[in-house]
């Protein structure tokens, strides 16, 4: 369960975040369930310390990663830098990313193989536009961002990726996918996936949903087999709400 915070919460306010979200998880072995936040940049050395700190449990990543390692690219963020603040994953190809920042599969792709070469796990973001959906072409359009997204990735690393299917007309409109829609394209995701790799490789893909996910709607999306969980964005903003979106099983 990934919280993806978007450009929300500064440092001091992510310190108290984490905080809460670590208390409300620590009464239970929770490690069955793996979670992770993803701040904005500034809050990452923050958060860092943290979680070091109090050998807390939680994982951190960052939302975006530059394509290169280092240079005169004004504003990026070096996978070398992520690296050294020890992220364990980063968010790549965001809808919000190829929306705003013109991201192709192209960059996605350069992006995910800078984040295995700095030892970063990739949440890669794919998911098709109202028009797509209502054009019938929802499977098409998604399969055809995984496979772009993935070219050239050697199994070995392709095993280890985070794929979060995350239908752009769900994001932050309260328009949940329905469940049955979601595991239809997840289902399709996992099949190109073995027919890229291997069924092995694609059953150790861990592929999650978002799109206004919340407490209310989690236990039935989870519920689909081959939904491995959820990336969530505005809810992961309310600690208590994250907190019951994670233990969405005891509900
Ligand atoms: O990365 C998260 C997604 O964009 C979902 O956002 P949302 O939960 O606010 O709809």
């Amino acid at each position: 369960m990934a919280g993806n915070w978007k450009m929300n919460l500064n440092h001091l306010e992510a310190i108290a975040h984490v905080q809460k979200l670590a208390f409300a998880l620590a009464d239970k072995d929770y490690q069955a369930v793996e979670v992770a936040v993803l701040p904005p940049f500034t809050d990452l050395r923050s958060v860092q310390t943290l979680v070091d700190g109090d050998k807390l449990q939680i994982k951190y990543g960052a939302q975006d990663i530059s394509a290169h390692d280092s240079g005169a690219y004004t504003g990026e963020i070096s996978g070398p830098m992520l690296a050294k603040l020890k992220c364990a994953y980063v968010a790549i190809g965001h809808s919000e990313r190829r929306q705003y920042h013109a991201e192709t599969d192209e960059v996605v792709n350069a992006k995910v193989q800078a984040a295995y070469k700095h030892g970063l796990t990739p949440i890669m973001c794919v998911g098709e536009e109202l028009e797509v959906r209502e054009a019938g072409n929802a499977v098409a359009h998604t399969l055809s961002q995984v496979e772009g997204g993935l070219k050239g990735l050697p199994a070995e690393q392709a095993e280890t990726i985070v794929i979060a299917y995350e239908p752009v007309w769900a994001i932050g409109t309260g328009k949940v996918c329905g469940a049955d829609d979601a595991q239809e394209v997840c289902a399709a995701i996992r099949g190109k996936l073995a027919d890229l790799y291997s069924q092995d490789v694609a059953d150790k893909i861990r592929i999650q949903y978002g799109g206004s996910v919340k407490s209310g709607n989690v236990a039935e999306i989870m519920g689909k087999p081959d939904i491995d969980g959820a990336l969530v964005g505005g809810a992961s903003l309310d600690a208590d709400e994250f907190v019951k979106i994670v233990r969405f099983d005891e509900q």
